[in-house]
C-alpha cells in the first residue's frame, strides 16, 4: 500500500487545499488538487507495471528507453472521480477507459449504492487502475468491481483514491478476492454517523462541480 502523506512531499500541499475550507471552495483549485494528486498516484502506480526496452531515433543518434509494454484500464466512477481520473489519463494518456455510475441511495438505515451505468472494455487480462477520490464506507467500489469482474478478470486492480477510512479500507479487504493494490493520498480517522470522512473534505462531488438536487 503506497500513502501519499506518510512522506514529506508537494503532494502534501495538494491535499491540504483540498480539506482547507477557506480554499476549497474554489472550484478550479479543488478540482486542479484532485487532478495533481491523480498524476502523482498514475506515476507511483507506473513503477509497478512491465517494460521493455524501444529503440528511438534522436535527431543527433540511435538511443534506447525502457518504456511499459502496455497500457492499463483506467476506470472511474462519475462524478467526483472526473478530475482525479483526468490526472490519470494526463499520466497514461494511451490507456483505455471504462465509467461507472454510483449514487448511494437516500434513506434511512444503510447506505445503499445504486450502480445506475456502466461502460467497459475488456477487462480479461488486463491492468486496471479503478480511480476514485474517496473511500468512505467501501461500498460502491465493492459494487463497482463486482459490474467490472463481468467484463473479464482483471491481472490487477490497482485502486487509487484521495482520502480513505480505516473502516473503508477493511471493508476493500474482506470484500476483493482478486489481485488489488491501494494507492492513497491520505488515510483519515473515521467515519461520521452519514459516512463522510472525518476529517476528509466534504462532499467532493459537490465541491467539484455544485451541489446537486
Ligand atoms: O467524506 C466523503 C465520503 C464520500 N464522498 C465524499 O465526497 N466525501
Amino acid at each position: 500500500m503506497f500513502v501519499l502523506t506518510e512522506s514529506d512531499s508537494i503532494g502534501n500541499q495538494f491535499i491540504a487545499e483540498l480539506r482547507d475550507v477557506t480554499i476549497q471552495g474554489d472550484r478550479l483549485r479543488f478540482r486542479k488538487n484532485l487532478e495533481r494528486i491523480g498524476e502523482i498516484l498514475a506515476y507511483e502506480i507506473s513503477k509497478t507495471f512491465c517494460y521493455q526496452t524501444k529503440p528511438i531515433t534522436t535527431p543527433l543518434a540511435q538511443t534506447t528507453v525502457r518504456v511499459p509494454d502496455s497500457n492499463p484500464v483506467l476506470i472511474t466512477v462519475l462524478r467526483a472521480s472526473l478530475p482525479f481520473y483526468n490526472g490519470f489519463l494526463n499520466v497514461f494518456d494511451k490507456a483505455d477507459s471504462g465509467f461507472v455510475g454510483a449514487f448511494r441511495e437516500e434513506g434511512e438505515g444503510e447506505i445503499k449504492i445504486n450502480l445506475g451505468y456502466h461502460a467497459s472494455p475488456d477487462l480479461e487480462g488486463r491492468t486496471v487502475v479503478l480511480a476514485d477520490p474517496m473511500l468512505a464506507t467501501g461500498k460502491s467500489f465493492i459494487k463497482s468491481i463486482e459490474t467490472l469482474l463481468s467484463h473479464g478478470t482483471p491481472k490487477i486492480i490497482h485502486i487509487a483514491v484521495a482520502i480513505a477510512s480505516p473502516e473503508g479500507l477493511s471493508y476493500l479487504h474482506e470484500n476483493i478476492h482478486v489481485p488489488f493494490e491501494l494507492w492513497i493520498g491520505a488515510i483519515d480517522q473515521s467515519l461520521n454517523a452519514q459516512s463522510y470522512i472525518v476529517p476528509g473534505l466534504g462532499d467532493a462531488g459537490d465541491l467539484a462541480f455544485g451541489e446537486k438536487i
